[in-house]
């Protein structure tokens, strides 16, 4: 049987669980396409560090020329992460003729178009399966199963870090802190988890199913992002007296002609779905107007289930080599959406405040909610410290715009402070 050989760019996490993969699963990928796998080489950083995967046989570098001078490489697989100097390698490779897989959804999110584009100029493959939802197979499944329908909203929880601490803190109590270590030690995490903690990987990976869905392609400067650094124990304990769970939440939605996308912290009432999804596990709904609601679960981040997304990815691009057909587009759809329609989405809203404990403050507190057209269906008022009360309050519907006006109104006072203001999904 014929051997395809594969490069490997980076033997991290993802990068061993592909090597591991490829090696343990050869006599299903062979009867599957009609090849046989390898792994021929491998670059990586740095050459001299210890491996937790064997690497016998297989060319460990530091020099991409070695992948890419190497005729025999049809397949290379990049999973070193970041924008630098991926994107430059990427592009190397396609121009010299590999097809690509890959699971960086920074440089997806970011460069995706430049480079589907350089892929099909060269009648190469670029594949991504892995960069959004780790283990889900997500894309694949919007492109194909959702190829007819109009999809209406896109929501989920794809950032398995914060996940994961937000599960150890809500039923652990953990810290912050020590749940944000323990996902760097699982391998869960960015190599910088701030983008995991700051919502920016979340952020990165909802613009890549929006553009499938929707077929328009979000920046970053279309969504607000914001992670859970600033979430405060007090709003978790809150939120769960209130019958919510707190979760990182990206949600991208079709209004009228245009195109919601954000990712925050939500309450997500507990008998939603989403508000089961605990630790590392990430959950994406896809909501069409045929279907109506489905849900794809799973493991969102770690080395296997991520490694077989990429292996999914793979077996594709073999098909497609065997068969002659590379060169096509992952994702076809495009459609134009006005993106600036954010005006028009309306979501109920947890707000959390901290105010001096004297009398009056209640009374003016509800004039300045009521100046904005905030009306608010439960309030809760509890002593915090000697001098401060602490007051949650779950709105009814109002305009997402509402916020930064209500910001900026408590901004100028010196009494009232606005701790957190969360949407609310039931
Ligand atoms: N970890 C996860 O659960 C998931 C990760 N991803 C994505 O997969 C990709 C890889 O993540 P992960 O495996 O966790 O990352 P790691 O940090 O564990 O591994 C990165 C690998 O890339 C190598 N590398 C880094 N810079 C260079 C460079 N300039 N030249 C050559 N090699 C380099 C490193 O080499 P060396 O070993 O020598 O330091 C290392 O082997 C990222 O895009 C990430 O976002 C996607 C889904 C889930
Ligand atoms: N750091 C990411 C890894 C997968 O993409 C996450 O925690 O989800």
């Amino acid at each position: 049987m014929e051997t395809i050989k594969i490069g490997l760019v980076g033997l991290g996490t993802v990068g061993s669980g592909v090597l591991q993969m490829v090696t343990q699963n050869q006599d299903k990928i062979s009867n599957i396409t009609g090849r046989q796998l390898s792994v021929k080489t491998i670059v990586v950083h740095d050459i001299n560090k210890p491996r937790q995967v064997n690497t016998d046989n297989i060319i460990l570098t530091d020099d991409l020329n070695q992948i890419i001078n190497d005729p025999e490489i049809k397949i290379v697989v990049e999973v070193m992460g970041g924008i630098h100097p991926a994107k430059e390698v990427i592009t190397a490779l396609l121009n010299a003729k590999k097809h690509v897989v890959t699971a960086n959804k920074d440089l997806i999110a970011s460069a995706g178009d430049e480079l589907a584009k350089i892929a099909h100029d060269n009648h190469c493959d670029l594949v991504y399966e892995a960069s959004v939802a780790g283990g889900i197979p997500i894309l694949r499944t919007i492109v194909n199963s959702f190829a007819a329908d109009q999809i209406l909203e896109v929501k989920g929880i794809v950032n398995g870090t914060t996940n994961y601490i937000l599960t150890q803190m809500q039923q652990k109590n953990w810290s912050y802190e020590q749940a944000l270590k323990e996902a760097q030690k699982l391998g869960f995490a960015e190599s910088d988890p701030t983008n995991d903690v700051a919502g920016i990987d979340a952020a990165y990976k909802m613009i890549i199913p929006s553009q499938f869905s929707f077929g328009t392609h979000l920046t970053m400067d279309d969504m607000q992002v914001e992670g859970i650094q600033n979430l405060q124990l007090a709003d978790v304990k809150q939120a769960d007296a209130f019958g919510f769970t707190i979760k990182l939440l990206g949600i991208a939605k079709r209004i009228n002609n245009g195109i919601f996308a954000d990712v925050a912290p939500v309450l997500v009432a507990k008998d939603h779905p989403l508000a089961t999804i605990n630790n590392e596990n990430n959950a994406v709904m896809v909501t069409g107007i045929a279907v109506g609601e489905t849900l794809f679960y799973g493991p969102g981040a770690g080395g296997l289930p991520t490694a077989n997304s990429v292996l999914s990815d793979i077996v594709s691009v073999t098909k497609n080599i065997v068969l002659g057909t590379t060169g096509n587009s992952f994702n076809n759809y495009q459609h134009e959406n006005d993106l600036i329609v954010a005006k028009n989405a309306f979501f109920p809203y947890y707000l959390s405040l901290q105010m001096l404990d004297v009398p009056g403050q209640m009374l003016k507190l509800t004039k300045l909610l009521t100046d904005l057209d905030i009306s608010f269906s439960q309030i809760v008022q509890t002593k915090n410290t000697a001098e401060y009360a602490y007051v949650a309050i779950i709105t009814h519907e109002m305009n997402h715009f509402t916020i930064p006006k209500l910001s900026k109104a408590i901004g100028n006072l010196r009494d009232i402070n606005l701790i957190g203001a969360y949407k609310v999904i039931n």
